[in-house]
C-alpha cells in the first residue's frame, strides 16, 4: 500500500467545497445572531464571503491567494470586544460542525485563527 502522504489541513477537511460550506454556514449563523449581525449591517456580504473563503483557504494551507485587506485594517474602527470575538468563534464552531469537521479539525482551524485576535480586538 502507498505511504500516506501528509496533507494540508485544507485537503484533510475536504478542500474548497468544505471551505465554502463553512463560510456559508458562518454567514447564516451571523445573520441569526443579533449581537454579531450589528457589526455586519453595512457589509457587502458578497465581498465578505469571497474574502473569507480565500482567507480560510490560505490559512489552512490551501492553494489560494488572499486578496482582502489585513485583519487590522478590516476590523479597525469597530472596537470589537473580547466577548464578541468569542461569540464569533462560537458561531464559527457551529459552522464547522455543520460542515462535518471533526472536533480535532475544528480545533486545528481555531489554532490557526486564534493568534489573529491581537489584530482584531479593540481597534
Ligand atoms: C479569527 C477571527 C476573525 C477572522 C479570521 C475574520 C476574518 C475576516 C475577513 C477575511 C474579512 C473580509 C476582509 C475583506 O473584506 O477584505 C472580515 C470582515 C469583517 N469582519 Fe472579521 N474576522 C474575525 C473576527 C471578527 C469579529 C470578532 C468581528 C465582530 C464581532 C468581525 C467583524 C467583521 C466585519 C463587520 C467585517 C466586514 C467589514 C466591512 O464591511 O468592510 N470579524 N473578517
Amino acid at each position: 500500500a502507498p505511504n500516506k502522504v501528509p496533507q494540508s489541513l485544507y485537503d484533510e477537511i475536504g478542500g474548497m467545497p468544505t471551505v465554502e460550506a463553512i463560510t456559508d454556514n458562518l454567514i447564516n449563523e451571523i445573520s441569526f445572531n443579533e449581537t454579531i449581525y450589528r457589526y455586519f449591517k453595512k457589509t457587502n456580504i458578497r465581498r465578505f464571503r469571497e474574502k473569507f473563503i480565500e482567507h480560510l483557504c490560505v490559512n489552512t494551507g490551501g492553494p489560494c491567494i488572499y486578496t482582502g485587506d489585513t485583519m487590522l485594517r478590516v476590523h479597525q474602527g469597530q472596537n470589537i470586544s473580547e466577548t464578541d470575538f468569542n461569540l464569533i468563534v462560537d458561531l464559527l464552531v457551529n459552522a464547522m460542525k455543520k460542515a462535518g469537521l471533526t472536533y480535532t479539525q475544528q480545533n486545528q482551524v481555531l489554532k490557526v485563527l486564534a493568534p489573529m485576535r491581537v489584530e482584531i480586538l479593540y481597534k
